[in-house]
């Protein structure tokens, strides 16, 4: 076992934003506690620690709503990987990832990867409304597939997201032919379902390692400063959870 998972300090850091109903919090829920559940507006800002070989990553979960928008550069600080997540049915929330949460991942780490994530796909396609096949439901009585045609339009295409994949990597000032191609990158999720959740933040974790090797191998400390206090509870799935 590493000193990172003895010791239960992340070795890197994952952090989700985007605005305030797009699905964060469930997008997590979803994959440490494999349920929907039912949830409030974050407060602040809250992280899971997972543990990927002998690694412990952390994962934040951050509030979309504006008054806690200051927090967002400093929980982006150090950062390995950023999920920047919209809601497929509303075009305003892919609007806000570029206007007011992409400056935010200013203080995220040089080579920091992004991933950009369409969340409530099961609202728009029928593929995504099947339900995973361990998934569970917060209310049982409530059928996931409710009818065959999606209800919802579709506000934001694969396209657009694609194309913000690449003004994100301009904005970064990167190449994007060095770059993880935006096919790979570019996501649409349901957090309902469960839908392409695992596939998302596993891709990510993969990624990040090279990011621990590479602090290792520079001698730095392998650990990620939290820089707030928190208090560090253990959950049902073996997750560790903090919330300031
Ligand atoms: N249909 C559907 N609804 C979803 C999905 N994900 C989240 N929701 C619903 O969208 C609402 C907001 O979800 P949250 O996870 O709280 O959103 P959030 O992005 O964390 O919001 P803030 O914490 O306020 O920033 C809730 O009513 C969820 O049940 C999804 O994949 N499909
Ligand atoms: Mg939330």
């Amino acid at each position: 076992m590493s000193r990172a998972s003895r010791t239960n300090k992340p070795d890197v850091k994952v952090v989700i934003l985007g605005d305030m109903y797009v699905g964060k919090t469930s997008l997590l829920h979803r994959y440490t506690e494999r349920k929907f559940k039912d949830t409030i507006s974050t407060v602040g800002g809250a992280f899971f620690l997972k543990q990927w070989g002998p690694y412990n990553i952390s994962i934040w979960d951050t509030a979309g709503r504006e008054q806690f928008h200051g927090l967002g550069s400093m929980y982006c600080r150090g950062a390995a990987a950023v999920i920047l997540t919209y809601d497929v049915t509303n075009w305003q929330s892919l609007a806000e990832l570029e206007n007011r949460f992409l400056s935010l991942t200013d203080t995220a780490n040089t080579d920091c990867i992004f991933a950009i994530v369409g969340n409530k796909a099961d609202l728009t396609d029928a593929l995504a409304q099947e339900p995973e096949p361990e998934s569970e439901r917060w209310d049982e009585s409530q059928p996931v597939v409710t009818c065959p045609t999606p209800p919802a339009t579709k506000q934001v295409s694969k396209e657009d997201a694609i194309a913000l994949y690449g003004r994100v990597l301009r904005y970064k000032g990167l190449e994007e032919k060095a770059c993880l191609p935006a096919e790979r990158m570019c996501f649409e999720t349901s957090a309902k379902t469960g839908y392409n959740v695992d596939i998302l933040f596993e891709t990510l974790f993969d990624l990040v390692l090279p990011s621990i090797l590479k602090k290792r191998s520079e001698g730095e400390n392998a650990t990620v400063d939290l820089e707030m206090p928190m208090e560090v509870k253990k959950t049902k799935t073996g997750c560790c959870a903090g919330q300031i």
